[in-house]
């Protein structure tokens, strides 16, 4: 097995509260991992933390080694770590297949007035995206609808675009944040075939979701989280049968 990430003791505090205390875990190159715990359990922060809208205050994050804690979300995004976000953010202006040709923007080196001069370099670079774009969006199924206004788009299916969008950056880690939101149990499980295909193609998956269904069917090993603390980490049976997680989930509803 070969570890690609590496999350050591990360703390994040926002004010007097400590978002997320002292969490650690690893992810091994294309396995998926699920990140669960109940609401405000500190889950989308870690994903933030990951991606580097948050520089935690203690601990570290490493991508094959190499520290990428406190980098800007660009320079995280360039090192191999792309995501999708809870509340969905496409470009409404742009067409569907220019959306995930921005997902390529960071592995381009073409500078806009190159593009708009036309130079031959950045045109190949253009070409390139474009063909990029195409095979992700064939990928989750939206290969026909290239030039098509992303509002023609169901909701469900915008949640597709985002992920193509992401991949389209050539990640080492994929990060989903919410992906089922929205979908139908069709479309849904049509999503984790998809992100089964990804990671048998090598590339790493961590998806928050709180459709336990999706979760335990997807993937190899899950995290759990309680009041920014890991409570537990385990195989999908492991954790339906970890008592700590069933309190937490229970404590909460009751609250
Ligand atoms: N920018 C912020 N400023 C202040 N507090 C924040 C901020 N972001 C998150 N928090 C707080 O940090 C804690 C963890 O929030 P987080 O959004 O990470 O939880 P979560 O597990 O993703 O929840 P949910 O499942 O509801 O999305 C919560 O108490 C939340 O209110």
């Amino acid at each position: 097995m070969t570890m690609v990430l590496d999350v050591s003791g990360v703390t994040k505090r926002f004010g007097g509260l400590t978002a997320l205390s002292d969490v650690s875990f690893s992810l091994d190159r294309g396995k998926i991992l699920g990140l669960v715990g109940p609401n405000g359990s500190g889950k989308s922060t870690m994903l933030n933390v990951l991606s580097g809208v948050y520089a935690p205050e203690l601990g570290s994050v490493t991508l094959n080694g190499a520290a990428i804690t406190g980098m800007a979300p660009n320079q995280i995004t360039r090192a191999g770590l792309a995501r999708t976000f809870q509340n969905l953010q496409l470009f409404g202006g742009l067409t569907i297949g220019q959306n995930v040709m921005v997902g390529r923007n960071c592995r381009m080196s073409s500078s806009l007035l190159g593009t708009i001069f036309g130079f031959s370099s950045a045109r190949r670079e253009e070409d390139e995206a474009r063909e990029t774009a195409r095979t992700y969006l064939d990928f989750v199924g939206l290969a026909d609808r290239f030039d098509d206004e992303t509002s023609s788009l169901s909701y469900g299916e915008r949640r597709l675009l985002e992920v193509a969008r992401a991949l389209a950056a050539s990640p080492e880690v994929l990060m989903l944040d919410e992906p089922c939101a929205g979908l139908s149990q069709g479309e849904a499980d049509d999503l984790a075939d998809s992100i089964r295909q990804v990671a048998a193609q090598g590339i790493s998956v961590i998806v928050i979701e709180h459709n336990m269904r999706f979760i335990m069917q997807l993937v190899d090993r899950i995290v759990a989280l309680n009041f920014g603390q890991k409570i537990a980490e385990g195989t999908p049976q492991e954790i339906r049968a970890n008592e700590d997680v069933i309190a937490a989930y229970l404590g909460r509803r009751h609250a």
